[in-house]
């Protein structure tokens, strides 16, 4: 089995969790706390913008020229294109998107998410390292849309256009990330190969706190109340 399905078979249990918590059941019955969805803008605009410029990092980790246009690719439909799941948020809040993520903020768990991901880009010379700290992002979300999906029938819900922008063919990207990982994986240490692990398990904990974090509209002065 190649080191990437192992990864995504281990990690499923986390997924599901996720489904299961507040903020996407939230979603699935239509009725989420538009103060969650404030908070998660808010917090998602920013870290959007690092998890773009993390890429950046990767550059010049590679030498392959497609691998290269690939990332810029990504780093234009992060900038661009994403801010159209956001769109259908700030419409749910009733809220002007602009004004929203006018004063966006770091909180505690989406800190020390994005921080894991620059940790990897400085410590590591591998882009593996990194990758597998990032790759929880597209494919956590793609996984649990696709759960929504499938479990219930999204017609007449206002988030439906969220569910189906995650849901749909994240398989390119997807097979671009294993494809580095898969290769790196292969002459890999025992020891890095448990790095790579940890930092793909590590993140889909933290995609699950990051909704966590909105749905409790988690602050600095909240976690030691
Ligand atoms: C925190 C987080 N994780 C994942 C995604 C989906 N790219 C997102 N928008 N925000």
């Amino acid at each position: 089995m190649m080191f990437t399905q192992k990864l995504k078979e281990e990690v499923e249990p986390i997924i599901e969790s996720i489904y299961n918590d507040p903020f996407i059941q939230g979603m699935v019955r239509g009725d989420l706390s538009k103060e969650a969805v404030i908070h998660y803008l808010k917090a998602d605009h920013l870290y959007l913008n690092e998890f773009a410029k993390i890429y950046s990092l990767l550059i010049p980790k590679l030498d392959d020229k497609e691998g290269i246009k690939f990332l810029l690719e990504q780093i234009d439909f992060v900038m661009n294109g994403e801010v159209t799941a956001h769109y259908t948020l700030a419409d749910y809040a009733q809220v002007d998107y602009k004004t929203i993520i006018k004063d966006g903020e770091w909180y505690p768990t989406s800190d020390h998410y994005i921080k894991h991901m620059y940790f990897n880009a400085y410590r590591y010379s591998d882009a593996a390292f990194t990758i597998c700290a990032m790759a929880p992002c597209p494919y956590v979300y793609q996984q649990v849309a696709l759960k929504m999906k499938e479990r219930h029938n999204f017609n007449g819900n206002p988030f439906k256009d969220w569910v189906d922008f995650y849901a749909k063919e994240m398989k390119p990207l997807m097979e671009h990330l294993d494809g580095w990982v898969d290769e790196f994986a292969e002459q890999a240490s025992e020891t890095e190969r448990a790095i790579l692990t940890k930092n793909f398990k590590e993140s889909c904990i933290h995609e699950k706190r990051f909704f966590n974090m909105a749905y409790t509209q988690e602050t600095w002065e909240s976690v030691v109340e």
